[in-house]
């Protein structure tokens, strides 16, 4: 499904600030878009809004021409924090959005059994939540994700709570599950290393007012390898990009506090 941002501005109740400012941004069905900026820059917000739990102030979010209003199947959030239920096993856990949303137990089974599969836990299935690894939980998260069978998933830091290692691990697995799927993916991440790895293109936030800095188009060959020369060329130029926005923003509050 492509997605169709125009406009978005967003000013919480009694802040004096804009969080967003005119954001607009074209994304293609099957992008994987990664969005990456200082903290408190916004990115969590515009998540938010497209995930339709929050609204902007002004602009609009068109899903396949379709304006955003509310939360959507069409549209799967995944948060930093797996929200797994501890008394519930793997398999229960997987099954339990498609419980709410009504879907057939025969489906149920089905799609839980194949996406349990595709993150590797299907032999963990009846392991209940604290027998298993911060990883596999996050990938229990995942897998229940993927069984909604929503076009678009929406990603916020999904994989910051993790250790270095797990993290590369749960990268390249999203990586091939996305190549598998073909969804539409929006990721919030703090690490311009995993933007670059996963990304077809990043968008760079701005601070205060939180606007699109600039947009990347990787085109780096994948899988992509963290060490190889044209991944740090380009994980330096975001880099440097980020950098300029936090010095930007620390030098505000400087002349801010100098001036109190
Ligand atoms: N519900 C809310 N009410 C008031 N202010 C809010 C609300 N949600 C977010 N904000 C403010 O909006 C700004 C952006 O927050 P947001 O969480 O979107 O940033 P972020 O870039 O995702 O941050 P981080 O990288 O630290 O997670 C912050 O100043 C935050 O305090």
């Amino acid at each position: 499904m492509a997605l169709e941002i125009k406009n978005v501005s967003r000013t919480f109740e009694g802040s004096m600030k804009e969080t967003l400012k005119d954001i607009s941004l074209s994304v293609e069905q099957g992008e994987f878009i990664c969005v990456v900026g200082p903290s408190g820059c916004g990115k969590s917000t515009l998540l938010n809004i497209i995930a339709g739990l929050d609204f902007p102030t002004d602009g609009e979010i068109f899903l396949d021409e379709k304006k955003i209003t509310a939360p959507g199947a069409d549209r799967v959030v995944m948060f930093q924090e797996h929200a797994l239920f501890p008394w519930l096993n793997v398999m229960e856990n997987v099954k339990f959005g498609m419980k709410m949303m009504g879907v057939p137990k025969e489906e149920q089974n089905r799609r839980a059994e194949h996406y349990l599969k595709m993150v590797q836990l299907w032999e963990f299935r009846e392991y209940s939540v604290h027998e298993i690894s911060g990883g596999m939980r996050q990938r229990t998260a995942l897998a229940r994700s993927l069984c909604l069978d929503g076009p678009v998933l929406l990603m916020d830091e999904p994989f910051s709570a993790l250790d270095k290692q797990t993290t590369n691990k749960l990268r390249a697995d999203l990586e091939r599950i996305w190549e598998e799927t073909g969804k539409t993916v929006i990721f919030v991440t703090h690490s311009v290393e995993e933007a670059v790895f996963l990304a077809d293109r990043i968008v760079v936030l701005s601070d205060n007012p939180g606007c699109i800095k600039e947009i990347f188009q990787v085109g780096l060959p994948r899988p992509r390898r963290n060490d190889a020369v044209e991944f740090l060329e380009v994980r330096h130029n975001i880099l440097s990009c980020v950098e300029r926005e936090v010095e930007k923003f620390a030098k505000e509050e400087y002349d801010h506090e100098k001036m109190a």
